[in-house]
């Protein structure tokens, strides 16, 4: 009893919100509606609108096919063409050996009348199959590069956005829905061709018909139209479904992927997170698995309904064949034609409404990939701008605010921010978690621009500079920065990646870093993978993984060096020499921006900025910020760490008493 409440604890119906989108993820992933609203008519699936707008995507996606290989749709075309060619000749032959086979005279005489249509029906039929070969052959090669043109198109798109756009939850979305784009642009190929075959073929039957009796026409499309209806209310729902639920399925796969991820393995195990991690994935799939049968149950209903409309309309079609022919309208020989082309030209109107369908669901995606790739240039990262001073004397933060986009009503990441950092000084950030350190640099790098306020390299604003200038200033060591799932040379030499792979530049930034001995310990050296789950990959430690890091910016030789953090991961001897190396570094005129909470690593800069919940709340050098009738934030801290490695504390602090005659005592 208590395990089947449980089991309805996990459950949720398609508004219900499970209890693992609440505990893990915060709350319901779906988007219930909304979501259609906000590029206007987007989402009109009506029979008008979809005819309205398919000729627009279908020429979308054969400039799509143009771009990735003209030639193999050349070829398909013609051989598109060249098979209906062939089905209308072979229909009108059918209708020329029928007119013999059924006319006057001995029998003789009509299978000898009806030999050279049958003759033309066999040839028709043979360029057809070859006409479809030609087309199989040619769609094949063409598919995969379409997909390919069009996965290059949104990647290379999303590469150059702002970062900001990267972190909005809405580009996201379009980012999800527009991968399945790529795939459907691919698929829609193959549909194309299949809508031409099927309008060709069905435009030969309705010529047929026409001429056999112009009563037939109007019932062949009656009998199409129950079907065409149901197709399309289906497809409609799948793709409201679709985006209704694509951050649930991306969830979903993100729970599965984390059983498998490599990095989460070791507390995956130890901390028996598996069954944990397995049974909200099994949650999440069945509460996906619901909607899906929802989605079953309603098609098979319209689908029922379509096909109860269906066989009406053909019942209508035969009675009034047989009206015709009772009547003494028609003759037998042309009612047999009638019959065939009835059948010919039903089953070619259903395909061709099926198809039409097929390739108007796809193009909805596709068209969700050009939403993208617009979304994309409206907020790529703006390519031209002023041109930075060939040598910068000084980037100074003037009274700079930011909060990050979404974060309305939170506390400002950075408020009234004032801060000067001067070429060939070393200038260090320190303050507690979240005071605002790694968002200072951030808008540094240019990767955000301030909401207010501005950040001068010199007299040129970097909101109005050219940026990718701006981004070849700067090198990052960043807290997170990436680990490369490629070889150690790799992840040294992207710190440059257009420049080629100097060995000699590549064991200068190693030993800069003190990643020397670790690459020197690899077993292919340079060369060996750094990623466990590959043939060869190779697992190095934290520490080293910093040095790689180091080496990295070292090699990109930028004018101003950030580090972020650089030493958390490295043994005491480590973080010595690289604090050495940064000196010498600032010593022949490199500018380096430090954050660090090791504060003892402080001593040398020139410049010390203490952050507090976004603001600067003391400056000055090591020797200002110490002295005991400052403001005190900055002693303060010092000393505590200082108590903590009581040797430090010694070597560093002036000797200094308080009212009490104690040494020390910070804020
Ligand atoms: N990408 C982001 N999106 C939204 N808010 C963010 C983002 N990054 C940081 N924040 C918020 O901005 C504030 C400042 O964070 P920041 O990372 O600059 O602090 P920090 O001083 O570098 O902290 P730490 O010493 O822990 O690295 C924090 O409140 C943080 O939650």
């Amino acid at each position: 009893m208590r395990r089947r409440k449980a089991a309805r604890a996990h459950q949720a119906g398609p508004q219900e919100v499970s209890e693992s989108e609440r505990l893990l993820f915060g709350g319901p992933l779906r988007y219930e509606g909304g979501w259609n609203h906000h590029d206007g008519s987007f989402l009109e699936l009506s029979l008008r609108a979809m005819l309205a707008r398919m000729p627009r995507l279908i020429a979308a996606t054969v400039r799509l096919a143009h771009r990735a290989d003209a030639r193999a749709l050349r070829w398909v075309a013609g051989a598109e063409l060249g098979g209906g060619l062939a089905q209308a000749v072979g229909l009108v032959a059918v209708n020329q050996a029928l007119a013999g086979l059924l006319g006057g005279g001995a029998t003789g005489e009509r299978l000898a009348a009806a030999v050279p249509a049958l003759c033309l029906v066999a040839a028709a039929a043979a360029m057809g199959a070859l006409f479809k070969s030609a087309s199989t052959a040619g769609t094949g090669r063409l598919e995969p590069k379409v997909f390919r043109v069009a996965t290059e198109k949104y990647l290379e798109r999303v590469a150059r956005v702002e970062l900001a756009a990267v972190e909005d939850e809405e580009f996201h979305k379009l980012l999800d829905s527009a991968q399945w784009g790529a795939e459907s642009a691919r698929r829609m190929i193959r549909f194309c061709t299949s809508v031409m075959t099927a309008a060709i073929s069905l435009i030969a039957a309705a010529g047929v018909l026409t001429v056999l009796h112009p009563a037939l026409l109007p019932l062949l499309a009656a009998m199409t139209l129950p079907s065409a209806w149901s197709s399309l209310t289906i497809a409609r729902r799948r793709y409201v479904s679709f985006h209704t639920w694509v951050q649930h399925a991306r969830a979903g796969q993100l729970l599965g992927r984390l059983l498998i991820d490599t990095q989460a393995a070791p507390e995956v195990r130890v901390h028996n997170i598996g069954p944990f991690l397995l049974r909200h994935f099994r949650t999440m799939a069945e509460t996906g698995e619901r909607e899906q049968t929802r989605l079953a149950r309603l098609a098979a209903r319209t689908g029922l309904i379509a096909s109860g409309w269906t066989g009406l309309t053909a019942a209508a079609t035969y009675l009034t064949l047989g009206l015709l022919l009772w009547s003494g309208s028609m003759d037998l020989a042309v009612a047999g034609t009638a019959v065939i082309a009835v059948r010919t030209g039903s089953a070619s109107l259903e395909g061709l409404v099926i198809q039409l369908n097929l390739l108007y669901e796809e193009s909805l995606f596709v068209a969700d990939l050009d939403r993208l790739c617009r979304e994309a240039d409206r907020r790529l990262i703006p390519e031209a701008g002023r041109p930075l001073p060939e040598k910068v004397r000084a980037i100074r933060f003037e009274n700079v605010s930011f909060a990050y986009p979404g974060a309305a009503g939170d506390e400002p990441a950075l408020s009234g921010v004032d801060v000067t950092i001067r070429t060939g000084r070393i200038v260090a950030l320190v303050g507690n978690n979240g005071s605002g350190k790694s968002t200072l640099v951030k808008l540094l790098c240019g990767l955000y621009v301030p909401d207010s306020g501005r950040v001068l390299w010199d007299d040129v604003d970097a909101a109005e500079a050219d940026r990718t200038a701006l981004f070849d200033r700067v090198a990052v060591v960043a807290q997170d920065f990436f680990r490369w799932p490629f070889t150690a040379r790799v992840n040294v030499a992207i710190g440059r990646p257009d420049a080629p792979s100097d060995e000699e530049l590549l064991d200068a930034a190693a030993r800069y870093a003190g990643a020397d001995e670790t690459v020197a310990a690899l077993p292919l050296g340079w060369d060996t993978l750094l990623a466990r789950g590959y043939k060869g990959g190779h697992q190095i430690s934290g520490g080293q993984w910093q040095r790689l890091g180091i080496a990295r910016a070292r090699h990109r030789d930028a004018p101003v060096l950030v580090v972020d953090e650089p030493t958390s991961a490295l043994d005491a001897e480590a973080e010595q020499r690289v604090f050495d190396q940064i000196r010498d570094l600032a010593a022949e005129g490199q500018t380096v921006v430090l954050i660090t909470h090791r504060l003892h690593s402080v001593r040398h800069a020139d410049d010390i900025y203490v952050l507090e919940r976004g603001r600067v709340i003391e400056q000055g050098t090591f020797e200002e910020l110490m002295r005991p009738h400052g403001p005190g934030v900055f002693r303060g801290m010092y000393l505590t760490q200082s108590r903590q490695y009581g040797h430090e504390g010694k070597a560093a602090v002036p000797a200094q008493k308080n009212g009490r005659g104690e040494v020390g005592g910070g804020a």
